[in-house]
């Protein structure tokens, strides 16, 4: 962290919130970065009812880091961990089977649309789509994250957010917000330890519900984490969501580049754009003695993104910090370092290619 972050949390450490505390003490700082001296942050409060009343404390923060040398504006924004206890539970009957034929179901508001997919499962697809949504977020674009992996939804616990999703209406879902990032996944609707036995077309019509019955309001770009494979939440999608492209995950691995090749080819035939590949887990410096071993092989991801004429858009080692954030819900992208870098340069990349 740089030196002016850390007087930053040191000047927030001085305010004290009413009922006791400090913004820093009760971890509710996320987002925080600064760029040519100007200082951004989310202050994310427990629920939308604390959130209404927290508009003084925001203001407050807002003028008390201008005081900090190296900070020369500020903006601080507020956001709630939305369906907090209080929040009424969804009415929605989730699973149906999918309706209105081939009509899209591609929000209005959504900008654009980027899949994360990959062929195998466990290379990585959900631990990229958390921190390029934290990423794109921290780059000042508004996103949502969609969990579509609806057999072993896993943003929820990446993202630090155990609460249910509320449908005050019961009609339209407020989506959950974590870490300035709207957030829906099937794990927020469902009792935790339930399992899907869901088969195709109820796979479907819950995607169908994600996308179309979410209250995503206006957004920059939509991530959607795939499920691993080419199955029918994948086709969907791409036939009637229209993402404006996909991002392929895989590691080096010869045989999680078989199956990757094959998440490309669905991509290719469906007609989905793909934007690139992103070669996880490529490499691990050891902390300790400072070699570095391929673990998974090197160079197999970039190699096939030249055979297939797309660009290798990041090649992420392996990190026990990535790891560790993940589980704790606190994507590594939200901190500093050399992988929050490699996200940012990401996300960069994908607002400058007007994709994001
Ligand atoms: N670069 C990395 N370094 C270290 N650990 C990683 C890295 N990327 C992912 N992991 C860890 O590997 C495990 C699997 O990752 P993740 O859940 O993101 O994969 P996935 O492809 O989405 O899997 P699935 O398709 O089965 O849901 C997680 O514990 C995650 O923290």
């Amino acid at each position: 962290m740089s030196d002016v972050l850390k007087q930053v949390r040191a000047q927030l450490e001085q305010l004290e919130l009413p009922d006791g505390g400090t913004l820093i003490s009760r971890d509710m700082v996320r987002a925080m970065r600064i760029d040519a001296g100007h200082l951004r942050f989310v202050i994310e409060a427990p629920s939308a009812q604390v959130a209404q009343h927290m508009e003084p404390l925001r203001a407050a923060a807002e003028r008390a880091v201008l005081a900090v040398d190296g900070v020369d504006a500020a903006t601080v924004a507020l956001t709630a961990h939305e369906g907090g206890a209080e929040a009424p539970a969804p009415q929605l009957k989730i699973g149906g089977h999918p309706k209105g034929g081939d009509r899209s179901i591609r929000p209005a508001s959504v900008r654009s649309i980027l899949a994360i997919a990959s062929g195998k499962g466990g290379v990585g697809k959900s631990t990229v789509s958390s921190n390029l949504a934290v990423a794109l977020a921290k780059a000042g674009q508004k996103v949502g994250l969609l969990d579509a992996d609806i057999h072993g939804p896993s943003q929820p616990r990446m993202m630090g957010v155990n609460a249910r999703a509320a449908s005050p209406d019961g009609k339209v879902i407020t989506p959950l917000q974590a870490h300035g990032v709207k957030m829906m996944s099937i794990g927020s609707m469902m009792e935790a330890d339930k399992a899907v036995i869901w088969r195709g077309p109820m796979l479907m019509g819950a995607l169908q519900q994600m996308m179309s019955q979410v209250d995503w309001g206006d957004l920059d770009v939509l991530i959607v984490d795939l499920p691993p494979g080419t199955g029918d939440v994948q086709v969907t999608l791409c036939q009637r969501a229209a993402p404006t492209g996909a991002i392929v995950v895989s590691t080096p691995q010869d045989v999680a580049l078989l199956d990757a090749r094959k998440a490309i080819d669905m991509f290719q035939t469906l007609k989905t754009p793909i934007l690139g590949l992103i070669e996880n887990m490529s490499l691990f410096h050891c902390p300790h003695c400072g070699e570095e071993t391929e673990i998974f092989g090197h160079g197999g991801v970039a190699d096939e993104a030249e055979r297939l004429g797309v660009p290798l858009l990041a090649a992420l080692p392996i990190d026990l910090e990535t790891r560790l954030s993940g589980d704790a819900g606190q994507p590594v992208a939200l901190g500093e370092g050399a992988v929050a870098e490699a996200y940012a340069r990401l996300a960069d990349r994908l607002v400058q290619g007007g994709v994001a």
